[in-house]
């Protein structure tokens, strides 16, 4: 590549799991870049934040729901050259959280059967990240 000057980004995102063994996903609202999409939970890192304790903090603020960095468990990345950034964004796995998921920031909210997940457009960053998921143990697996 010869885009040494690009700016990197780093996000953190957590694919959450149910007790079925479906996965959350959020859409991004109108007046967004990449509005309409679906993607993972979680947000850029905040100066002097550790990745688990933005995830933490992000998922508290996006969905009301608390979570231990603990029970953060890393799957896979998502590297992805955007035009005026380069994305890197590690993926976790969360299977147990305290509080009732709402949505806080108006995004629409979808439980999705790992399976079903090609269904739901998604950033192009995030494309790579299906085969993880579907590859996945449910929880009696
Ligand atoms: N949270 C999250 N962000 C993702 C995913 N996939 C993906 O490309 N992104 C990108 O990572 C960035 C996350 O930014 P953010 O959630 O903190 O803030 P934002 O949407 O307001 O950012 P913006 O400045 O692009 O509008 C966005 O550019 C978003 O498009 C994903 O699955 N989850």
């Amino acid at each position: 590549m010869t885009d040494a000057g690009c700016k990197l980004v780093l996000v953190v995102a957590c694919a959450l799991v149910n007790a079925d063994g479906h996965i959350l996903l959020a859409q991004r609202p109108a007046g967004k870049t990449l509005a309409g999409l679906w993607e993972f939970p979680g947000g850029k890192l905040e100066p002097g934040e550790r990745p688990e304790e933005s995830l933490v903090r992000e998922l508290e603020e996006e969905l009301g729901i608390a979570v231990k960095a603990e029970d953060l468990v890393p799957l896979t990345f998502a590297s992805h050259p955007y035009e005026t950034f380069h994305l890197l964004m590690p993926l976790y796995v969360c299977r147990h959280w305290q509080g009732t998921l709402a949505p806080r920031e108006g995004q629409e909210l979808q439980w999705v059967a790992p399976s079903n997940l090609r269904d739901y457009p998604m950033p192009p960053a995030d494309e790579p990240l299906i085969p993880f998921l579907t590859s996945l143990q449910s929880p009696a697996g």
